[in-house]
């Protein structure tokens, strides 16, 4: 059994996750760490791996403070940059055993599509971002969009690819959306969505699009479960949830 305390509990992913947790095998909810909580729970309640669906202004302090301590981290919340990850391995590098993940999606179908939209990118001239979420969401872009296009920057890069066309000279209103890695990223609040994210990849005469839908926080369960179960044995620092699911 590994005993898993959750910060954000009362959270709308925090919450879900701690029903999920208590209905696993293998996984014992020892504390559920929320505003005006202190962090010294987890390490009164003895907690070997900690989830993190906090808020991401505060997420990477709590991270620190329990890898400091030695217990394990899987980390949801959104907004770990490839900065907040070099960090993370100062952390962690001469702390034999302890171990972090960082999860920008924890749904499979998510992990599959920024796989698929990778694998497409170099093949087309064009791909956009367009990622749409509840209005409740704090940050733009989402994490997942973030890291769907470091993937297919980094393969266009590795294929040689020519970069974007896109005549545009006058967009005073950022019409064209965020550019990440020079990849655009269209960021879309609306109520009814939970999470969804559209690849759009163009070429002359076709669009290829790759789509996923999450319609209800039951879509991260099983990966949350997955990277709970596997952190206590994997040390270091791992970004995404591919290793975990075996894709790698
Ligand atoms: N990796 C993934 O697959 C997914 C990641 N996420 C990410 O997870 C994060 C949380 O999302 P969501 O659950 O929707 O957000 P919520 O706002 O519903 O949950 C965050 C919770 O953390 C609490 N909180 C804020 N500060 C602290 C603190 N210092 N100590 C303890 N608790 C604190 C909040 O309290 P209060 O409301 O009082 O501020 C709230 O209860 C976001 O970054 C989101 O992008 C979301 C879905 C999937
Ligand atoms: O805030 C959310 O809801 C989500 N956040 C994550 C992100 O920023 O990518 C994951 C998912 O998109 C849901």
């Amino acid at each position: 059994m590994t005993r898993v305390a959750v910060l954000g509990a009362k959270g709308r992913m925090g919450s879900t996750s701690a029903a999920a947790i208590e209905a696993a095998e293998g996984l014992d909810l020892v504390a559920g760490i929320d505003v005006g909580d202190d962090l010294e729970a987890v390490v009164e309640a003895d907690a070997e791996a900690v989830l993190v669906f906090t808020t991401p202004d505060v997420a990477f302090d709590q991270a620190r403070w329990c890898l400091e301590r030695g217990i394990h981290v899987v980390i949801g919340t959104s907004g770990f940059g490839d900065d907040q990850v070099a960090r993370l391995r100062e952390l962690v590098d001469g702390r034999s055993g302890v171990g972090v993940i960082v999860v920008p999606n924890f749904s499979i179908g998510a992990v599959l599509m920024m796989r698929f939209a990778a694998q497409a990118a170099p093949f087309f001239e064009s791909v956009e971002v367009i990622e749409m979420h509840h209005p409740d969401k704090v940050d733009a872009p989402s994490g997942t969009a973030v890291r769907t296009a470091e993937v297919i920057a980094q393969a266009r890069r590795d294929a040689g690819s020519d970069p974007l066309p896109d005549a545009t000279t006058t967009d005073p209103d950022g019409a064209r959306g965020a550019k990440v890695e020079g990849i655009p990223v269209h960021a879309v609040r609306a109520r009814g969505f939970i999470a969804s994210q559209e690849v759009v990849l163009g070429d002359p005469g076709e669009i290829f699009s790759i789509r996923h839908d999450s319609s209800s926080r039951e879509s991260f369960m099983p990966g949350v479960v997955a990277a709970l179960r596997w952190i206590p044995s994997h040390p270091g620092v791992t970004v995404g949830l591919d290793e975990v699911l075996g894709l790698e």
